[in-house]
């Protein structure tokens, strides 16, 4: 199937209501763009979120689509009469469907983090069906595995769990780090999340996964202590979170920390150091991974 398209340069001052009355003449959509985007003229429009903007571009164009077999000169001319403004010139070109989910899907390709753990979407073969394979597709909640934060932790599971480990998941987004941490053998895990968005999220893809986790929001968590906690949060919480994460590790057990840029990893690594015998950072396009194990307490 295919529709026309016309563009239509017109004052800004009537193109609200030449774009509103193409819709009442039967357009399938009227959108309003600067005339000049694109050229050295482009004139960017800044609003505040949620408020309206009052400004509007000196010269605006309407791209607006009709039905292939659609009197286009006719609706324009009938729309510009009961917005009160003269009947536009415009120009006309013929938009081919196309296959959207294909388009948007195939920008999405498996994420190979070692040779026995990928992150594959759902619509995808997996490229190694011998490996471990997460499956994942973007989605509301952080973590497709793609952000080099994510992928810092998912290269130390990768080489870290040998089987049977309880693992703490501290911003659990999409839930990919528990899942992961499942798949690669541990006994169980256990995520957290402010977002509830995130821990939806979370539980839908464990099930998708054939793993079984809990996720939860903060009040909600269980007052574990666990062999792994993991936390690919911002600086700026990990700085507060020191000794409520410190308090889920047992002694002898690991604290992997991500999202921090390169030149705080000093400044994080002092900080956990009050509990934890911190590694040497990792780093990755400029973001840190941070490990330590937890001394036992005195
Ligand atoms: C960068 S994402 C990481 C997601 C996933 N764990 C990963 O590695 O891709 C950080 C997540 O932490 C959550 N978060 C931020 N601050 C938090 C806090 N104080 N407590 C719990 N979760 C928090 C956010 O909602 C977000 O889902």
């Amino acid at each position: 199937m295919a529709w026309q398209q016309a563009s239509i340069d017109t004052d800004s001052r009537v193109a609200e209501a030449l774009a509103d009355a193409l819709m009442e003449a039967g357009a399938l959509s009227a959108a309003i763009e600067d005339a000049w985007a694109g050229t050295e003229q482009e004139e960017p429009i800044f609003g505040e979120p949620g408020e309206p903007v009052d400004k509007l571009w000196q010269k605006s164009r309407i791209l607006a689509l009709f039905a292939d077999d659609a009197d286009v000169g006719a609706l324009i001319a009938l729309a510009a009469l009961a917005a009160g403004a003269p009947t536009p010139a415009f120009t006309l070109e013929t938009v081919e469907e196309q296959d959207w989910v294909r388009l948007t899907q195939s920008q999405f390709d498996p994420i190979r983090i070692s040779d026995r753990l990928w992150i594959t979407p759902t619509w995808h073969e997996a490229p190694n069906p011998q490996a471990v394979n997460l499956q994942l597709d973007p989605g509301l909640a952080f973590g497709t595995g793609s952000h080099p934060t994510t992928r810092l932790c998912l290269q130390w599971l990768d080489a870290h769990i040998q089987g049977g480990e309880t693992v703490f998941d501290y911003g659990c987004g999409s839930g990919i780090l528990a899942i992961a941490a499942l798949k690669l053998g541990a006994a169980s895990a256990v995520g957290v999340d402010i977002d509830p968005q995130a821990v939806k999220s979370s539980r839908d893809n464990a099930a998708q996964n054939g793993v079984v986790a809990e996720f939860f929001l903060p009040d909600d968590a269980p007052a574990i202590q666990a062999d792994v906690v993991l936390a690919n949060i911002l600086a700026n919480p990990l700085r507060l979170l020191g000794e409520l994460l410190a308090g889920h590790v047992k002694p002898g057990g690991k604290i992997v920390l991500s999202g921090i840029l390169a030149d705080q990893a000093a400044e994080l690594s002092g900080i956990y150091s009050a509990w934890f015998d911190m590694d040497p950072p990792v780093f990755d396009e400029g973001w840190t991974r941070l490990t330590g194990t937890r001394r036992a307490t005195v």
